[in-house]
């Protein structure tokens, strides 16, 4: 049996390359992963050939809950890290608990599964594990990916203990052969890939020079069972606005192009968005510190960050550069933000506030 070997401890979050397969590696001083990014997503752009058209031996099953139809940053670099490491005869299997919506095939997935039952507001992990270890009895499973992250982190922890399997977690770093994860304070662990891999934030590119075959399956059915000694409380909706911006999932961030500060709170608080905003605004006395993001703000990583009237400093998109959407409200076509934006509105910050207010309004009358 191999020891893991250990290593002198790297901080996970400092900056890395991207190899030419698109996996993250950790190194100090080198620009060679922003030309690796680059070549990444030239290759994003151009047709794509499928990975393997199999016959397949063997999968790397990748296990995550969906929410509304789509898959978390989490799992889609889970997924991608499966299909970078998978060979010709290793099909790439995604099992969703819930719906899945999104392209699969472009983020390397051969196959896919859901549990479209599945009801996320309740509490059951038992029943997920069950649900895993039945597909388990029905392929040649060589390694499972969890992104090591709220309830599939807490999922892959579970089922890696009900079956006996050995487990990675937190996995900073993963190439062909080993996998890196944190130790100790001052130490790190390189070991040969593990049966479950849970992966941290980052550990793959999502940008594949190749697509998976995408293939819908049928899926076990879902059995619902609740655990005997929990008593589940349903999912309580909490206020966005007293999240931690670094936990909110759709951020309304304001810079220095709003002036009408109540629309801006109430159009906020109608769609359920936690507040952010630009230092600018901030410094300006219209928000508290905490609520700044950028270098010397907060960094934030929600699915949606609708910024209005923020120029797009550099300093601002440091903090917004983990975002999946960003919207972008600005009079002036040019500004920065308007480049890292996939939709841009050119409009009155106040103007635009009052007609979203609006048609949200309208929204939830007819609801
Ligand atoms: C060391 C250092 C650290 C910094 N850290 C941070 C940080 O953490 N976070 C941060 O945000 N900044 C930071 N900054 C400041 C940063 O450089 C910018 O000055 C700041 O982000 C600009 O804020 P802004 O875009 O809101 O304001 P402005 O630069 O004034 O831009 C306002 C934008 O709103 C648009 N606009 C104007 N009127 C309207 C309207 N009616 N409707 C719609 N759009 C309109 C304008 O076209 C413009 O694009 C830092 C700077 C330094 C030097």
């Amino acid at each position: 049996m191999n020891t893991p070997a250990a290593v002198r401890r790297v901080d996970p979050r400092r900056p890395a390359i991207l190899t030419p397969q698109g996996l993250r590696r950790i190194v100090l001083g080198s620009t060679e992963g922003e030309r690796g990014a680059a070549r990444l997503q030239a290759a994003h752009d151009a047709p794509k050939a499928v990975r393997s058209q199999g016959p397949f031996k063997h999968a790397h099953v990748v296990v995550t809950h969906t929410e509304r139809g789509a898959l978390g940053d989490g799992a889609r670099q889970a997924l991608a890290a499966a299909a970078i490491l998978a060979d010709a005869a290793t099909e790439v299997v995604l099992l969703a608990l819930g719906p899945c919506k999104d392209d699969t095939a472009a983020l390397g997935a051969d196959r896919v599964l859901c549990a479209t039952d599945f009801d996320a507001s309740h509490y059951q992990p038992e029943a997920a594990v069950t649900w895993l270890r039945t597909l388990q009895t029905q392929m040649s499973v060589q390694h499972w990916f969890f992104a090591d992250h709220s309830a599939d982190g807490e999922l892959g922890r579970r089922f890696a203990a009900a079956s006996g399997l050995p487990a990675s977690c937190g996995v900073a770093e993963i190439n062909a052969r080993e996998t890196r994860t944190p130790a100790s304070p001052t130490h790190d662990r390189v070991q040969p890939h593990t049966a479950v891999l849970l992966l941290g934030k980052g550990t793959a590119s999502t940008h594949l020079p190749f697509v998976g075959l995408g293939l819908a399956a049928q899926a076990p059915a879902w059995v619902n069972a609740p655990h005997a000694q929990v008593e589940d409380l349903g999912v309580q909706v909490g206020d966005p606005q007293s999240l931690a911006l670094e936990e909110a999932d759709f951020i309304a961030a304001a810079g220095n192009g709003v002036q009408n500060v109540p629309l801006f709170h109430e159009l906020a608080r109608s769609l359920g968005a936690a507040v952010g905003a630009s230092r600018v605004a901030v410094d300006d006395g219209r928000f508290t510190r905490a609520q700044q993001v950028g270098a010397t703000g907060k960094t934030v990583s929600a699915s949606t960050y609708l910024a209005l009237g923020i120029s797009g400093a550099v300093q601002h998109l440091q903090g917004i550069k983990d975002c999946r959407h960003v919207i972008a409200v600005n009079t002036d076509a040019s500004a920065p933000m308007t480049k890292r934006a996939d939709l841009t509105l050119v409009e009155d910050s106040a103007a635009l506030m009052q007609a979203l207010l609006q048609l949200v309004r309208q929204g939830k009358e007819q609801a």
